[in-house]
């Protein structure tokens, strides 16, 4: 279960150099099966990271969270195939047009079901957002309505799968099934603080609410003993995996 339980740990690589990225790689790759890589590390490091995480044996999540008119996405989407990552992300909010565009420009060069074609993810509501950040946007739905409609939208798009809170999870599979894939920030094991992230759960409820990928940054990172922290993350896991 251990095995499983890393391929589904995604750790966020939040840091500012190439030498402190290839740091944590070597620390964490026994524990960490896909290593993300956001916009801190991209802009100062470009896709030399990526390649520097593969070359490893990583595989990488790109989250740049594009979001854009649909051909500016689009073609920056295919960029993100050509890297290499085993999956990326756009923000829903986007729009479907924007979603469909990206689709079909992947779809001409990395057919579905092809070796090397990542998997589409599309961002719902960030997990650092309330019903309150809603509204200040002149959104008035709650986010509870919000991660599935948008859930649905991007699927609708031929999207794989979105990013969302652990605790929308149950919500999501109902409009989107049993296949799609969903990646879950905002998790935090009973040890670490809360950070900026406002939805959040455990590494065990999100595996247990059918979770397929767990993004944790800060509570491995921030630990004292951030080996130790992973490997108490990865029990947690695969305890809740052999419990489903
Ligand atoms: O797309 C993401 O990865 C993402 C979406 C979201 O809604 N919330 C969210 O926290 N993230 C990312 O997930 C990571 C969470 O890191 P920690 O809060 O340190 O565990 C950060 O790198 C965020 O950029």
């Amino acid at each position: 279960m251990i095995d499983k339980a890393r391929e589904r740990l995604i750790f966020a690589l939040d840091v500012d150099s190439l030498e402190e990225a290839q740091r944590w790689v070597a620390l964490l790759h026994d524990k960490v099966g896909v290593f993300k890589v956001g916009k801190q590390l991209f802009t100062r490091c470009g896709p030399q990271v990526v390649r520097m995480i593969r070359d490893g044996g990583g595989e990488v999540f790109l989250d740049l969270k594009y979001h854009d008119i649909p051909n500016t996405v689009a073609m920056a989407a295919l960029e993100a195939c050509r890297l290499g990552v085993k999956m990326f992300n756009v923000h829903a909010l986007g729009g479907a047009d924007m979603m469909r565009a990206t689709v079909a420009r992947v779809d001409e060069q990395y057919p579905r079901g092809s070796a090397g074609r990542p998997l589409l993810l599309a961002v719902t509501i960030l997990t650092s957002s309330t019903d309150q950040t809603l509204l200040e946007l002149g959104i008035d739905r709650p986010v509870t309505e919000m991660v599935p409609r948008l859930a649905r939208l991007a699927a609708d798009a031929g999207f794989d799968g979105v990013v969302a809170s652990p605790r929308e999870v149950e919500a999501i599979r109902a409009v989107c099934g049993p296949d799609f894939a969903i990646v879950t920030p905002g998790v935090r094991p009973a040890f670490a603080a809360v950070d900026d992230q406002k939805r959040v759960t455990t590494p065990a409820d999100a595996l247990a609410a059918g979770s397929d990928y767990l993004v944790i940054g800060r509570p491995i990172s921030a630990a004292a003993e951030p080996q130790l922290a992973a490997g108490k993350i990865l029990q947690e896991m695969a305890a809740a995996l052999d419990a489903t």
